[in-house]
């Protein structure tokens, strides 16, 4: 009898945003917390990736012809953005729903990027490389963090960057990113994070050096209440990000 393959999907998480799939795009709906989040970590993203390969992140398209893998993409908050920097956006999501909200929302917006309801296990097994890999918000949902990292990991081409973005394991984060978040302040719906499911920093670093990656760095996300903003910090305890490169000169 053959073992069943090994799977990054965590069934009941993936239908949970199957549910939600239509609030995608509203701003003040159950995705809130993504578009609050989503000017800081694309400042973040277009600087690191176009210093990276060596372009200008003040230009016109500073990500233009980098092929970008935005892994567990959703309704596409990330995916479009990137796409209007210059990047060819490859978003892929475990649920055929956010995928189906995310080709409506770019055939509406004509930003153009290639959707497509597949796995990372998926895109590796035929073959599929990256200059970038976008993991945002995205590890602390998935069945097997490190055979879903390792996973993606295999696909960032010499000279690529992976950036996973997520909430530290930490009772800081159990009292804001949960407590906070989905019972105080009622940000999130009840159940979207599980404290056991949240990833430690040396839980990514383990498999990405494993997959012969360097993390560069390691940055906090903080949400300040006095401006009602998101801002990078130095406090990596609840949300944070890591930026990591395959060593090798780009193609
Ligand atoms: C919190 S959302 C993040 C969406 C997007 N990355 C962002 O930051 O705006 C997590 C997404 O991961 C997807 N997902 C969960 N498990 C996955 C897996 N194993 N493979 C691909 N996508 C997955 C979910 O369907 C959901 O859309
Ligand atoms: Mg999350």
């Amino acid at each position: 009898m053959s073992a069943e393959p090994r799977t990054t999907i965590d069934q009941a998480e993936v239908d949970r945003f199957s549910a939600m799939a239509a609030e995608w795009w509203d701003p003040t709906g159950k995705f809130k917390p993504l578009h609050k989040i989503n000017p800081v970590r694309l400042a973040y993203i277009r600087d690191k990736v176009s210093t990276h390969f060596g372009r200008d992140p003040k230009g016109h398209r500073p990500l233009e012809g980098l092929r970008i893998l935005d892994i567990g993409c959703g309704g596409g908050l990330l995916s479009e953005p990137v796409a209007r920097m210059g990047g060819e956006v490859l978003g892929a999501d475990a649920s055929e729903k956010n995928i189906k909200i995310a080709m409506t929302h770019s055939a509406q917006s004509g930003v153009p990027v290639d959707y497509r309801a597949v796995t990372a296990e998926a895109l590796a097994e035929a073959g599929e490389t990256f200059d970038v890999i976008l993991n945002m918000e995205v590890v602390e949902h998935v069945a097997d963090v490190d055979f879903f990292l390792s996973t993606c990991a295999s696909m960032v081409r010499p000279g690529g960057l992976m950036l996973v973005s997520t909430i530290n394991r930490t009772m800081k984060a159990a009292a804001l990113a949960i407590v906070g978040a989905e019972y105080v302040l009622r940000w999130l719906p009840r159940g979207t994070h599980q404290y056991e499911k949240l990833v430690r920093p040396e839980e990514i670093e383990g498999p990405l050096a494993r997959s012969g990656m360097q993390v560069l760095e390691m940055k906090g996300v903080f949400f300040n209440p006095l401006q009602n903003q998101w801002n990078l910090s130095s406090d990596i305890d609840v949300n944070y990000m890591a930026l990591a490169c395959r060593p090798g000169q780009p193609s």
